[in-house]
């Protein structure tokens, strides 16, 4: 569970709350993200990707993940500097743009939080049979996998978002330690990886670096490269959660944008390295594994580092798990305050002051979803959906210097425009470059959500505002 500012914030359900402990310092905030980040896009997407879209070039398409996400999260720095109320791209767009936006952007971060969670459960679901398989245990092939995968249902899948579930209902106050130390093993078992796999690097396997497009927009060549950043866009997802800690930060102005881009430069820098080694060991078209970077340790025979290092990718996993459901409540919890959904979703459990009521009824959803839908499937929707709001933050951002120039701005994106113009361009372009499907998903789950608000928060908002 990474973000205490969060957690405090869900506490005291008046925001912006002087109460607030102002005691995060940058190097927490970067730890911030580095725990809410790194997860199932280095442990497991990047095994798809560079097996089906950019081969070896996937540490190119990390690059291309990382800029974009680089312009995005000046933004998110300015506005989270700047609305105190800082929660998420939700708040953002209640507070500037109006009611209906707010709930369509709403709807979008589900995609972002609880479909990212059952993308990681699928994720952790993959890495705990490959350790369970090294001791000779298996599951029933039924038991195993979706039913798009050759299975009926996905059971580690959804019984770890259950478990994770169970956890949030309970008080979570001592977070922050935890989270800490589960950074530090992740990020030591990443440059682990990297280091041994380093000295066994076969660089033939590196030719050709960008292998030739097989005929079909986004399986290999350039667009290849591209659609590989926008599936792996999904391991960048969660950075953007040191924004909603600003508001407890002691120097928002400096610490906010250090945090965003501290650890997004940080993760970058691993995701580059990862998969460069990940694409040297093992050649590309066999990477179409669950647990690629077990794969790539076992062609090694160090059976002991193999399980010590799907350990840690499972701790990694349950983190970013963690964090997402966690995240997912806590907009919920907003949107229902708003009006927007039933007021189960706002309310707190008088003694572990957690919405437990919500968070279960996020855990069932999710947990389905987790059981029954492949993993490629839900990446590419969470990567999808978060770049729609990673736009539209940047979009707000135009918005507000031109509606509302002479609000205070703690930090303010230096050369405004051009950023914010190159985040919202490259976004569409990440857009672009995913598949045809995956827009039509998109399509549906938000004709859904208007189908919701016409029905229900359309007349609860207006009644909340009249009240
Ligand atoms: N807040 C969130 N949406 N968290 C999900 C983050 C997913 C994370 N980037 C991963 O690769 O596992």
């Amino acid at each position: 569970m990474s973000d205490t500012a969060a957690i405090a914030q869900l506490e005291s359900p008046a925001t912006g709350n002087p109460g607030l402990a102002r005691s995060l310092t940058a190097p927490g905030l970067v730890a911030i993200g580095l725990g809410a980040t790194i997860g199932a896009g280095i442990f497991v997407l990047t095994g798809t990707a560079a097996a089906q879209y950019a081969g070896p070039a996937l540490s190119l398409s990390f690059v291309i993940g990382g800029i974009a996400c680089g312009f995005v999260g000046l933004c998110y720095a300015e506005l989270a500097a700047m609305i105190p109320e800082a929660g998420s791209t939700y708040t953002y767009t209640r507070a500037c743009l109006g009611v209906l936006p707010a709930w369509i952007i709403g709807w979008d971060l589900v995609l972002e939080f609880a479909m990212a969670a059952a993308t990681v459960a699928v994720g952790w679901s993959g890495y705990a049979q490959s350790l369970a398989a090294d001791f000779g245990l298996a599951l029933p092939a039924a038991l195993a996998s979706a039913p798009g995968d050759g299975g009926l249902v996905n059971l580690p899948a959804a019984g770890i978002v259950l478990v994770l579930t169970a956890l949030l209902t309970r008080r979570t106050r001592e977070a922050s330690l935890v989270n800490g130390l589960l950074v530090v093993a992740k990020i030591a078992i990443i440059l682990a990886f990297v280091g041994v796999g380093a000295v066994h690097l076969q660089p033939e396997l590196w030719h050709p670096f960008v292998p030739e497009n097989a005929g079909a927009f986004g399986t290999y060549g350039w667009s290849g490269v591209f659609r590989g950043a926008a599936v792996v866009f999904f391991a960048f997802v969660g950075f953007e959660t040191v924004a909603t800690a600003a508001g407890e930060c002691r120097a928002p102005q400096r610490d906010a944008p250090v945090g965003l881009i501290g650890s997004l430069a940080i993760s970058t820098i691993l995701y580059v390295a990862v998969a460069a080694v990940l694409t040297g060991l093992v050649p590309y078209q066999e990477l179409d594994v669950a647990d690629p970077i077990a794969k790539a340790i076992d062609r090694l025979a160090m059976p002991g580092l193999a399980i010590v290092i799907k350990i840690g990718a499972l701790i990694g996993l349950t983190t970013s798990a963690l964090t997402a459901l966690y995240g997912q409540g806590r907009i919920f919890f907003a949107m229902a305050r708003d009006g927007l959904l039933p007021p189960l979703f706002c309310r707190v459990d008088p003694e572990t002051r957690a919405p437990v009521a919500s968070q279960v009824v996020i855990g069932l959803f999710t947990a389905a979803v987790a059981g029954l839908v492949p993993i490629d499937i839900l990446g590419e929707l969470v990567s999808i959906g978060t770049l729609l709001a990673f736009s539209l933050v940047c979009g707000i951002v135009l918005i507000l210097r031109r509606t509302q120039p002479d609000r205070p701005r703690p930090f303010r994106v230096p050369a405004a425009t051009p950023m914010a113009v190159l985040g919202i361009l490259s976004c569409l372009v990440l857009m672009a470059s995913l598949p045809a499907d995956t827009w039509i998903r998109l399509a549906i789950w938000l004709v859904i959500g208007l189908a919701i608000y016409a029905g229900y928060g359309r007349h609860h908002t207006r009644l909340i505002r009249a009240g």
